[in-house]
């Protein structure tokens, strides 16, 4: 059975039926990366999966048990095992980078403070950021605190990341070094992935599993070689621009 599975999800906002009959499976351990055009509900997708925003129709079983129309106290239970990576960072900038890292663990009071101490500095040396605890947001540059973003969520040892744009705004090293860090957290934390990217290069290049959003539905969901092989009208502009990204090797993933 799959970690996530969405059934037949709908949502409109007054007229505008934006996901109309979603069916998606995420399989524990994979690296799923959903694409497709401007505004046809990838975000809103992730907001779904993290019980953010509620459906119009249709159900999301999360590890055997059915949470669409869970209570909010309850969704809190669910949501401690799912860590999400917003667009923007959404760093605290009053607060230092250990108090933005500890704040899920403190606010939930997961911890005692001296083993927070120990999980701040563990998750920043995750994101390779060790012994930056006292630095502020603002002192960050934009991979930096991407990573210190990514550091907060795997603070909570959560089971599922949802990433929304990771490297949206980031140059070609700091690409590179997102995706890599996002392949070695899959790997060494065991972390099932679910991704919203806009760089066909890299949804192409670091995916188990690219799901197509296209008009309101899942209409594709494969493994990024079988995608290509497809040779579909809906998906060859995503296919095009992966392979132009990778042939000028503008985000290479090459060791
Ligand atoms: N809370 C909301 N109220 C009204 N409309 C919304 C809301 N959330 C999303 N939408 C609409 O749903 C559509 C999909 O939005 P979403 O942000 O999920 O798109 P997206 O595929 O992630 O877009 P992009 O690739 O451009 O970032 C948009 O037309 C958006 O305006």
């Amino acid at each position: 059975m799959a970690l996530i599975e969405i059934r037949g999800v709908r949502k409109a906002f007054g007229e505008h039926e934006v996901l109309r009959g979603i069916d998606l499976d995420v399989n524990a351990g994979e690296l799923l990366t959903i694409i497709g055009g401007s505004a046809t509900g990838k975000s809103l997708l992730l907001k779904i999966m993290m019980g953010l925003v509620p459906v119009d129709a249709g159900t999301i079983t999360f590890d055997g048990r059915e949470v669409t129309h869970l209570h909010e106290r309850d969704w809190i239970e669910v949501r401690r095992r799912i860590g999400i990576q917003f667009q923007a960072s959404a760093l605290f900038d009053s607060l230092t980078v250990f108090d933005n890292v500890a704040y899920g663990l403190r606010e939930q009071r997961l911890l005692p403070e001296p083993e927070i101490a120990q999980r701040v500095s563990e998750s920043l040396a995750q994101v390779s950021l060790p012994g930056i605890e006292q630095m502020a947001p603002g002192d960050l540059s934009g991979g930096m605190r991407k990573r210190v973003g990514l550091a907060r969520a795997i603070a909570m040892r959560p089971d599922v990341l949802l990433y929304d744009d990771p490297t949206e705004g980031l140059d070609p090293i700091n690409v590179t070094r997102v995706n890599r860090l996002i392949l070695a957290l899959r790997d060494t934390l065991k972390i099932t992935t679910v991704m919203v990217t806009h760089n066909m290069a890299s949804a192409f290049t670091i995916s188990d599993r690219l799901a197509l959003l296209h008009e309101g539905r899942i209409t594709d969901a494969a493994p990024p070689d079988v995608l290509r092989a497809k040779h579909e009208e809906r998906l060859a502009p995503f296919v095009r621009a992966a392979e132009h990204a990778m042939r000028n090797r503008r985000e290479s993933m090459a060791p």
